[in-house]
């Protein structure tokens, strides 16, 4: 299996990569679109004069009518050849399906296995999104162009020698002015990627608002806010800065290369007029005087358009193998991919102790020096304010990040020294932004535990949270496909994509169940039900609810507040009423709302 190397891609990789992949496939293309189609042109420039000539030669009784055959079937053979193009489409198609299986999956391997802190950080994220998108697409686009750029070289090549051989000086004046308008199209080429990278960044944007504008999951806000005229104001305008920086490129690019091209005609035109003298002293004769003529011309448009896009390309190409580094270099979390190991003995004790932690690339101190410690088989609440950092305690146990300061110890060991498929089998987590995975209810709930889970599993969460029933009413029971993408789908209501949410993390095996409020789309008393059912269905197990509503911070054995980066106070729902302190206030605070 292929993998994204922590290495310098170079633009040879273009060639290198596909032919690893698709040897076959690539000498086809290379062998065809490359050279023999790049030699035709010359072919049938030589095959045309030699066809005039023998006409000329037949009318003027110097040669035999039979002599015209052999001349005809030559141009017939390159005529005909243009058919064979066509079949080079389907190795073309056959290449792309090729890198499309191994790169693009080699690219989606190394993306998984990112260490947590790169998909956090926007400049990282920005990188991961330019290389991950379409990477089938963007080798093949620089391979084909690879192939191109060669098919030229050899194109022009052969009709320079032609005209080398005739007029020596003809195509080292047409060499000297395609040299400044090449390096042009390099510099254009560096240019439009950097063009392309700002465009990007508003081309997503305006892809976000499109999304608001037509997706599904705005669809009530969006009737019921009428927002839609204003976002799309937002999004035309994110469209069009986009394009319009794609635009600007397009244009100043087209004035350089036609400007410059203007003087390469004129060389052609010159080359031609020269041309005239040895037609008339005999040394060519009509029919290749014609065919050099028209190849010149024909240069032009190759020299001017062809080889400067190829060259501009091939910039472009290089700074997406500059990207390819820097992605290939981007540090790996060991074990991202595993799965969650199988024999894990239960912890009795979890400990933060003195932990400071601050975001990769930021100086703001999240955490300042908390300590807490977590018993196996008990109920904990984290509460405290927006922001306070009760998310991010998450992240820590389940070691996404490790650049943090003090300690945190599982039974006495340091959890930098637990294998990630280890932390993995410990903590099971429902985020507040759970995923909804539209496949069938069955898979999205068995996703929770993908290691042989036994279809039955997933019957026991499925009646503890109530969600039974509303399986029951549907036409393919479990294995109904959830969400549109299915034409037999059918669409939850919030409560129910939670509770399947927490369905698949009710099949984990884990021994710590953390619940970060995925709860919203309930009502309070809702809420409270299903916190309640969560704890009996965990009974076995510690779990923890990171929760605003405090009512359900009541069935917890012990309730931590964080605040200030810390543990500001910890003891039943009872013990901090009496306490008076923060929790006091902030229940009191609620319970009015609901007097
Ligand atoms: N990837 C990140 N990079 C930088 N800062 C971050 C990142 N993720 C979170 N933060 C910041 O860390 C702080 C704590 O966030 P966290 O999500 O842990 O809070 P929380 O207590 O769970 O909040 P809430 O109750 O709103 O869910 C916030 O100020 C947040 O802006």
């Amino acid at each position: 299996m292929m993998k994204i190397e922590n290495r310098s891609y170079k633009i040879l990789d273009f060639i290198k990569i596909p032919l690893s992949i698709s040897p076959g496939m690539v000498i086809l293309q290379v062998l065809f679109d490359g050279i023999i189609s790049s030699l035709v042109p010359t072919f049938q420039v030589l095959a045309t004069a030699s066809f005039i000539d023998t006409a000329i030669r037949i009318f003027q009784g110097q040669a035999e009518r039979n002599q015209i055959v052999l001349p005809i079937l030559w141009v017939l053979l390159f005529v005909s050849y243009n058919y064979l193009t066509a079949l080079m489409g389907l190795v073309r198609e056959k290449l792309n399906l090729n890198l499309t299986e191994v790169f693009r999956a080699a690219v989606t391997e190394k993306r998984a296995r990112l260490e947590y802190c790169h998909v956090e950080n926007n400049e990282t994220w920005d990188l991961i999104e330019r290389v991950g998108k379409d990477p089938a697409e963007q080798i093949g686009k620089g391979f084909r162009n690879l192939v191109t750029t060669a098919g030229l070289i050899i194109r022009i090549g052969s009709v320079l020698m032609i005209l080398l051989l005739r007029v020596w000086w003809a195509p080292i004046v047409i060499m000297a002015f395609s040299i400044p308008l090449l390096m042009l199209a390099a510099k254009t080429g560096k240019q439009s990627y950097e063009a392309a990278k700002e465009a990007a960044k508003y081309t997503r944007r305006a892809t976000y608002y499109q999304d608001v504008l037509t997706g599904r999951d705005y669809v009530e806000e969006r009737a019921l806010f009428g927002y839609s005229s204003v976002l799309n104001e937002r999004y035309e305008g994110r469209f069009l800065t986009a394009y319009g920086i794609n635009m600007k490129m397009e244009r100043s690019r087209y004035m350089k290369m036609s400007g410059s091209g203007m003087i390469t005609v004129l060389v052609a035109i010159l080359v031609a007029g020269v041309l005239l003298a040895p037609l008339g002293s005999g040394q060519i004769s009509i029919g290749l005087f014609m065919g050099l003529v028209t190849a010149t011309i024909g240069l032009v448009p190759i020299i001017v358009f062809d080889l400067t896009n190829v060259t501009n390309d091939m910039v472009y190409g290089r700074e997406y193998m500059r990207d390819l580094t820097a992605f290939g270099g981007l540090s790996e979390s060991p074990g991202a991919t595993d799965l969650p190991a199988n024999q894990m003995a239960e912890p009795n004790c979890i400990e933060l102790r003195d932990v400071s932690f601050a975001y990769p690339g930021t100086d703001v101190m999240i955490l300042k020096g908390l300590s807490l410690k977590l018993f196996s088989k008990r109920h904990y609440a984290f509460v405290g304010v927006n922001g306070a950092g009760k998310t991010t305690i998450t992240k820590l146990l389940t070691g996404l990040y490790d650049n943090y300061a003090g300690e945190i110890l599982i039974d006495g060991k340091n959890i930098r020294d637990f294998s990630q498929a280890e932390l993995k089998s410990l903590f099971s987590i429902v985020y507040q932004d759970f995923a909804k995975y539209q496949v069938p209810m069955v898979d999205s709930i068995g996703l929770g535990d993908v290691r042989d889970m036994p279809m039955e599993n997933v019957d026991g969460p499925l009646k503890v949270l109530g969600l039974n029933r509303a399986v029951s009413k549907m036409r393919s029971g479990i294995k109904t496909p959830l969400g549109r993408i299915y034409e037999d789908g059918i669409d939850l209501s919030g409560g129910q994509w939670q509770k399947v949410a927490i369905a698949r993390s009710l099949v984990s095996r884990a021994p710590m169940h953390i619940l970060d409020e995925p709860t919203a789309a309930l009502d309070p008393v809702a809420e409270s039900e299903l916190y309640e059912l969560f704890r009996k269905a965990s009974k076995n197990k510690s779990t923890i609810f990171i929760t605003h509503r405090l009512g359900a911070a009541r069935i917890a054995d012990e309730v931590f507040v964080i605040a200030d980066g810390r543990v500001s106070e910890q003891g039943t729902h009872k013990e901090l009423m009496d306490k008076g302190g923060i929790y006091a206030e902030m229940f009191e605070a609620q319970r009015g709302w609901y007097a």
